[in-house]
């Protein structure tokens, strides 16, 4: 097992998500990387030269281990998962667990799939039916020392997917001074 599924997967795991208007990040200025709607992808290419994603690992996996929060949220659906590492520059930025539902891997979105190294939001937010919604976010860190985790459903033609990131130490959205773009 890779040192990040190992180390950040219980992080995910552990996450008592919120909704964000319950938490203390509204107003501030990672906030915005939290709540963001688009995609996060594109946001921290303005933040490197190069961002990459790391495929870690890729798989099926069965209804009966979806959480019933996750079932709620994406159906009783036996799902793919796809879990990777966001870089900017090399630099690990976040841990990303995304669930697609077999339903949801037909037709035009058969291509989920078959993403490899391309980021998903790539492929997510080119298309007009996209949109993102039952955003919730927890710090599975300290108060001292926040490790902001976040997760979202995202919609491709009216069929869902489950994204968790957490972002990790030295993701922008801990830098005191960004250039806001
Ligand atoms: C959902 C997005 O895609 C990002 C890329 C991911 C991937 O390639 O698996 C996973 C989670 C996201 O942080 C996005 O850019 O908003």
């Amino acid at each position: 097992m890779s040192k990040f599924k190992q180390l950040y997967k219980p992080m995910l795991d552990s996450a008592q998500w919120q909704a964000p208007d319950q938490t203390v990040i509204e107003g501030t200025e990672f906030g915005h990387w939290l709540l963001e709607l688009d995609s996060l992808s594109r946001r921290f290419e303005r933040h490197c030269r190069a961002f990459t994603v790391s495929l870690e690992e890729q798989g099926q996996i069965s209804r009966e281990r979806l959480t019933d929060d996750e079932r709620a949220l994406i159906g009783d659906v036996d799902c793919l998962l796809r879990k990777v590492v966001l870089k900017g520059d090399g630099v690990p930025w976040v841990f990303a667990r995304t669930l697609i539902p077999m339903t949801t891997l037909t037709g035009q979105e058969q291509d989920l799939a078959q993403l490899g190294e391309m980021p998903l939001g790539f492929r997510v937010f080119t298309d007009r039916t996209a949109r993102r919604d039952a955003l919730v976010v927890a710090n599975v860190g300290t108060e001292q020392q926040p490790v902001w985790a976040r997760r979202s459903r995202l919609w491709l033609n009216d069929k869902p997917l489950l994204v968790a990131e957490l972002f990790l130490q030295e993701a922008p959205i801990y830098k005191e001074t960004l250039s806001w773009k």
